[in-house]
């Protein structure tokens, strides 16, 4: 029996896909990736002309539906927070390093990149709490995939092993980049990064790290895949997730400004940790709370329990003003 993995045709997404196909396999069960092309991927305007949140799942997600494959994997915070009721989350696995990355010419971080820095960001979330850190620096909009965010870091080609840059896009103009030590870990690349940057300084895109095995809900599952699904079924990062989505699902309804969301599941406590941002960084709206569930495992009550410190924080970071912060621009990249 072999079933069909849907997935982006990108350097990591294929990573990530093929990660996930071996690790289901075994002697009578076999996963294979079929590469599906999205409008984000063969698009080289600006995201958020596209429409925003959930351009890169959207075709993806369409051949999950069709039954074209059996499943699709994406990264979970390319996936908007309100799940469509065609499709169903079926599993999260154990969650990747949820930082972002400072990825510096000369080995530099955050402390040591010179005043006006230019650093590459295309997303909202890393502008706004890194201007808030260091007012000083100047943030570029970028675009591309992994590796043609790297090769905008002066001194990258001396290191350069793996794919080209796309053709005709700047090289080495930048002092940094910054983007997501998951995907940069997945593809091998980790000597990029000259800083894993603390929660602290900077909360992840809710979701960041984690990948998500959607299926079509209306499917009936064989007990191979049933089981396969479950056995890649990550109890911390599913709660994770769901305290993150849901506070995301609550301050999109009202607030337009960058969201950065982190969850963690320690010792049968789940802890949210969350911010929003004037994208200027001249202000941020930062809550946690944490609840203690009853038992480790994904239940009912369990998951009832992470929706609901979601919403909790969410509601007190509106209670705080966030719906009153100037919007950003369209969120499409986290
Ligand atoms: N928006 C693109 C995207 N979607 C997922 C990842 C990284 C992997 C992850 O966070 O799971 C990235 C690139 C980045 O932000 O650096």
């Amino acid at each position: 029996m072999a079933y069909r993995i849907g997935t982006r045709g990108s350097a990591l997404a294929t990573t990530q896909t093929q990660w996930v196909a071996d690790a289901m396999s075994d002697e009578h069960t076999a996963f294979e990736q079929v590469i599906i092309k999205t409008k984000g991927d063969v698009t080289t305007g600006s995201l958020a002309n596209l429409g925003g949140t959930g351009v890169f799942a959207t075709a993806l997600r369409q051949a999950v539906i069709d039954g074209e494959v059996d499943m699709a994997v994406h990264s979970l915070k390319d996936l908007p927070a309100k799940q469509p009721a065609e499709l169903h989350i079926a599993a999260i696995p154990a969650r990747a390093d949820v930082r972002d990355a400072l990825c510096a010419a000369n080995g530099m971080t955050l402390e040591t990149l010179p005043k006006g820095a230019k650093i590459g960001t295309g997303s909202p979330r890393r502008v706004a709490q890194l201007l808030a850190y260091r007012p000083d620096l100047e943030m570029i909009d970028i675009r591309g995939n992994v590796q043609t965010r790297l090769a905008r870091v002066a001194g990258y080609e001396h290191h350069h092993d793996n794919a080209p840059a796309a053709a005709g896009s700047p090289k080495g103009d930048l002092d940094a980049v910054v983007l997501a030590c998951a995907g940069i870990d997945r593809l091998g690349m980790d000597w990029a990064i000259t800083e894993r940057i603390d929660p602290d300084i900077m909360l992840p895109a809710p979701g960041q790290g984690s990948l998500a095995i959607e299926i079509a809900a209306n499917k009936t599952l064989d007990a191979p895949l049933a089981n396969a699904l479950a056995a890649h079924q990550d109890t911390g990062a599913r709660l994770e997730a769901t305290a993150e989505r849901a506070l995301l699902a609550t301050l999109e309804a009202g607030c337009a400004s960058p969201i950065g969301a982190l969850a963690r599941f320690v010792n049968g406590t789940l802890h949210l940790d969350a911010v929003v941002a004037a994208m200027d960084g001249s202000k941020t709206i930062r809550r946690q709370a944490s609840t203690t569930l009853d038992e480790s495992a994904v239940t009912e009550a369990t998951s009832d329990a992470a929706y609901a410190l979601g919403v909790e924080v969410a509601q007190m970071m509106i209670d705080d003003g966030a719906d009153l912060l100037p919007p950003g621009p369209a969120r499409g990249t986290r």
